[in-house]
């Protein structure tokens, strides 16, 4: 006879499968699937629409998006603040969905540490530095208390541990948060805009901070921010865009030729289970893509071109103006008056195929061999 305990083994078993197998369930920080609906009067957003996300364990990254985008609703629920609507959402082993409220405070006290935006959400401002790094440990009531002051140090602001948040930069508060995020040596912090409010020099001083406690505890750092330029920070920077990550862009050294190391940066766009991907904002612009694009796979890489018509449908398209055929040309009008140098060249290069190749469509394909 089936039992309770089998079903559940079975179904725990089909969703790993549908998830596309344990390896895809096997990050630090793993979000599949994960949907977000707010109802309110009547309506309906959907504020993260499918999100994937897996975060190796001691990874440093960034979730870049613009506002609006969903990080918060991410984040909130990464957090376990909020429940998802749908989907998958684990952090260092913890199930974030249907976890009991003694299981959360749990998470939320000795899982995961945060690094807000507003000091003041960071900070107590009638405590010094060091009380306040020491206030998270009291709380936990932990028996190993890491040293504030060693913490303090490491984050950069050991001589500030007698101040109080008012005495010091907007910079040495932000370190000093990290501190507190530390406190109970969490295996993730999670930073909400932590540079928001503050100018390049500093943000990148708050930056250094974060790298130091990433490498040397090895504590998984998620950074979120509506900030581009913050990619050059870190390995991996993901874009979030409509409720769904869309792209990513690794960073690496290279040894050149030379002998000197080079920084070399290189865009992915995600590719969802169901094959779909997004392709980046600015490669859009550039070839003024839209409606439909053209797609050729060669031996190791899949290009993707401005839409093209085949020479048969022009006469489709005159004959029934609201065809969606005409709606193609309108669309290569656009590309050939914005973009194409030689269209006819291009038809008379590829029988069969009409209308606009700019010479740097190959600047679009996706690398199958970089994957
Ligand atoms: N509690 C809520 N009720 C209704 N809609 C919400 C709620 N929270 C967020 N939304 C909507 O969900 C979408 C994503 O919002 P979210 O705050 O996650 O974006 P964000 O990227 O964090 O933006 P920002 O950088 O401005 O904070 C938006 O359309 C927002 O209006």
């Amino acid at each position: 006879m089936t039992d309770l305990a089998d079903l559940e083994r079975r179904a725990a078993e089909r969703a790993v499968a549908r998830a596309g197998g344990q390896d895809r369930l096997s990050g630090h920080i793993v979000c599949d699937g994960l949907v977000r609906i707010f109802r309110t009067e009547g309506t309906e957003v959907m504020a993260l629409q499918g999100l994937d996300l897996v975060v190796d364990r001691g990874e440093l990254l960034a979730v870049v998006g613009a506002s609006g985008s969903g990080k918060s609703t991410m984040l909130n629920i990464l957090s376990g603040l909020d429940e998802p609507t749908a989907g998958i959402a684990k952090v260092a082993g913890y199930d974030l969905l249907g976890m009991t409220p003694k299981k959360r405070l749990e998470y939320r006290r000795r899982i995961v540490g945060f690094v807000w935006q507003q000091t003041a959400r960071n900070l107590l401002p009638y405590l010094t530095a060091r009380e306040n790094v020491e206030l998270p440990m009291r709380l936990a009531g932990g028996r190993r208390r890491r040293k504030a002051a060693e913490l303090l140090e490491m984050v950069g602001v050991g001589d500030r541990a007698d101040r109080r948040p008012a005495e010091m930069s907007g910079g040495e508060q932000q370190r000093c948060a990290v501190a507190v995020a530390l406190a109970n040596d969490p295996e993730v912090i999670f930073a909400d805009e932590p540079t928001g409010e503050l100018d390049e020099a500093t943000a990148d001083e708050v930056f250094g901070a974060l790298r130091a406690v990433n490498a040397e505890l090895g504590v998984t750092v998620v950074v979120v921010t509506h900030d581009r330029n913050v990619a050059g920070q870190v390995r991996r920077a993901v874009a979030i865009r409509d409720g769904k990550t869309a792209s990513e862009v690794r960073r690496s050294a290279r040894l050149a030729a030379d002998g000197t190391q080079q920084h070399v940066s290189e865009e992915y766009a995600v590719l969802d289970r169901a094959g779909r991907l997004q392709l980046p904002a600015a490669f859009v612009e550039a070839l003024s893509l839209r409606d439909r694009v053209r797609l050729d796979l060669e031996t190791d890489r899949v290009e993707v071109r401005p839409g093209t018509i085949p020479p048969s449908a022009t006469g489709t398209a005159e004959a029934n103006p609201g065809s969606a055929w005409s709606e193609t040309l309108s669309a290569t009008d656009t590309i050939e008056a914005g973009s194409a140098p030689s269209a006819t060249d291009a038809v008379e290069g590829r029988p069969g195929f009409a209308a606009s190749e700019p010479p740097s469509a190959t600047d679009t394909s996706v690398s199958g061999e970089d994957r």
